[in-house]
């Protein structure tokens, strides 16, 4: 679980200062963007009564927030703004964020968007096919099993948010990364893999959206770097992890009409 502590302060304003209110905030979040202890920091207006603020601050512990940012100058700057209304307030508390917690389904998964398994069963058997043919990584791939497309199909469909059918019938992160251990992958190789599942990509027709194809080639990426560290001398096997789940960059879904 995360370390980060959700700070509320919950004003009450009076109509009459809300200008001046929204004035200060403005200016004070200028010292919360340059504190190293502040994760992010919105404020919210209540929509039923116009008098009631919520402040919502992330720190990176309660510690960084109490003995970093307050004995640090920035706080005098923010004080100094945002002071003048701490008679207004309701209630300042630290939060530590429980377990439950996720995200809504406004977002469609990368695993959907893409077009959910069949999409990546197809990825997969274009991508080894070309792997099969390729002078640089025909002899890495040498004797591959019959099922590793398929494997590699459900794990890419579980990180990009489709069904656990990976960890449930193969193992977690730690299984996957123990199969590269030892292979010794060079950067020639690893351009190569990430190069060919790009050309993969555009024959099995997954969207070709710059939003999902950036996601899409930021996972391949990140994924053959950890793939080359992993495959080298002296490496020391990660423990047993859950899968990565990859999400959007940050250009959100093109959903124009
Ligand atoms: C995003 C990057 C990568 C992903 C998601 C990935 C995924 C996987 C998975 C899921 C397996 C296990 C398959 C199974 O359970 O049967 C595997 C094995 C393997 N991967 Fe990767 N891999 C990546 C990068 C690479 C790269 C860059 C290379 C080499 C150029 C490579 C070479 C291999 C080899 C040789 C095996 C073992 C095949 C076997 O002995 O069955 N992988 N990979």
């Amino acid at each position: 679980m995360t370390a980060h502590t959700v700070e509320y302060i919950r004003y009450l304003i009076p109509e009459q200062q809300s200008a001046q209110f929204l004035a200060a905030c403005t200016r004070a979040a200028v010292q919360l963007a340059a504190a190293p202890q502040c994760v992010d920091y919105e404020l919210a207006r209540s929509e039923e009564d116009f008098e009631h603020y919520v402040l919502r601050i992330t720190w990176t512990s309660t510690e960084d927030h109490v003995e970093g940012f307050r004995e640090s100058e920035l706080f005098t700057d923010y004080v100094a703004d945002i002071g003048p209304f701490d008679r207004f307030i309701e209630e300042t508390r630290h939060y530590k964020p429980t377990t439950v917690r996720g995200t809504g389904a406004s977002l469609p998964t990368l695993y959907s968007w893409a077009g959910g398994a069949e999409a990546f069963t197809r990825l997969t058997e274009v991508f080894y096919d070309k792997v099969l043919k390729d002078e640089v990584l025909a002899p890495v791939f040498a004797g591959l099993a019959a099922e590793h497309a398929s494997h590699v199909a459900s794990w890419l469909g579980e990180v990009f948010g489709g069904p656990p059918s990976y960890s449930e019938t193969q193992g977690g992160h730690g299984h996957m990364v123990a199969r590269h251990l030892g292979k010794g992958i060079t950067e020639i190789q690893r351009r190569r893999w990430v190069n060919l599942l790009q050309d993969a990509a555009d024959e099995a027709e997954l969207p070709t959206d710059a939003e999902f194809r950036s996601a899409f080639v930021a996972y391949a990426e990140w994924g053959t770097r950890l793939a080359v560290y992993f495959s080298g001398p002296d490496v020391v096997p990660p423990a047993e992890q859950p899968i990565p789940r990859w999400t959007w960059g940050p250009p959100p879904p093109h959903r124009g009409e």
